[in-house]
């Protein structure tokens, strides 16, 4: 999907929201466990229940590798389930040498047709550019993590005072630009969000945290709104298991609109529809 294309669907649905396809086993309404494929059951009636409120998912690679050759199927199914008009995100946090990197491209946007896939940047340059090769296809680099972890690198200070999230956004634009790369930055680091956008003032971040992390989409909105929205907003948890009865798909819909009446009120207020 183009940066034109993702913009226009923000402003026709009215939201950034992006919901997390993070479906796990454990965690499934018991009902479903009677289905012939629950966890493939239980995404359709998620993404049936939330695509009028959101522009984007979020399947979490790691919860599909993990059921070995059946969790890539239902991955495969999941993702042609999806609208077609939605942007679909690998989170797979990949990042490894050119011709490895490489491979995981063609994995994910060629034999899994995603429009992005999100990338570690630790391994520099070579690993990430191979990712740029094909057409309205983006990589999202993680810059300011949700994480406490996060902490251990990424606000450490290099010889040139920059911290490393800051020389990680610097860096990048060298190899890319607004219509190729987003960053993850974590929505409980809204405090940073200044210091990001005073380097990176056009492109979208994918901001994961609000819910379940307790972060602020207030303070997200307040500190990394631009003009073209420039956000996408993920919820996995508050949004997918927010009920686990009968009932788990209306109610996932209900948190679903709720933020994006939200999103709908500051798209508003900050003038971008
Ligand atoms: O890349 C991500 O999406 C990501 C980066 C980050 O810094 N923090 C983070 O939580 N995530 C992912 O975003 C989702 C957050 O899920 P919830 O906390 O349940 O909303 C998970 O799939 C995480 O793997």
């Amino acid at each position: 999907m183009t940066r034109e294309d993702l913009i226009a669907e923000i402003k026709t649905k009215k939201s950034f929201l992006c919901v997390g396809l993070d479906s796990d086993l454990k965690r499934l309404p018991k009902h479903l466990l009677k289905t012939e494929n629950p966890i493939l059951e239980f995404n359709k009636q998620i993404i049936e229940a939330t695509k009028d409120y959101c522009v984007a998912y979020k399947p979490n690679i790691a919860f599909y590798e993990s059921m070995g050759p059946e969790g890539w199927r239902v991955l495969e199914e999941t993702i042609q389930y999806i609208p077609s008009n939605k942007f679909i995100i690998a989170d797979a946090k990949r990042g490894d040498i050119g011709n490895t990197s490489k491979m995981y491209a063609k994995t994910f946007f060629e034999t899994y047709n995603f429009d992005a896939i999100t990338v570690a940047p630790y391994m520099g340059e070579d690993s990430v550019t191979p990712y740029f090769g094909f057409d309205s296809k983006w990589v999202i680099l993680l810059a300011a993590t949700s994480n406490s972890g996060g902490l251990d690198f990424q606000y450490k200070s290099l010889t040139n005072g920059k911290m490393l999230f800051e020389e990680v956004l610097e860096k990048s634009k060298e190899w890319g630009d607004s219509r190729n790369i987003m960053y993850v930055v974590g929505a409980t680091r809204a405090d940073i969000l200044q210091k990001v956008r005073a380097i990176v003032p056009d492109n979208f971040l994918l901001v994961p945290g609000v819910g379940a992390q307790g972060g602020s989409l207030r303070k997200v909105v307040e500190n990394g709104m631009n003009s073209a929205c420039g956000l996408l907003v993920n919820s996995s948890r508050g949004i997918i298991y927010a009920d686990d009865s009968e009932r788990f798909a209306e109610v996932a819909g209900e948190k679903a609109k709720e933020l994006q009446q939200e999103m709908e009120n500051y798209l508003k207020e900050y003038s971008v529809i």
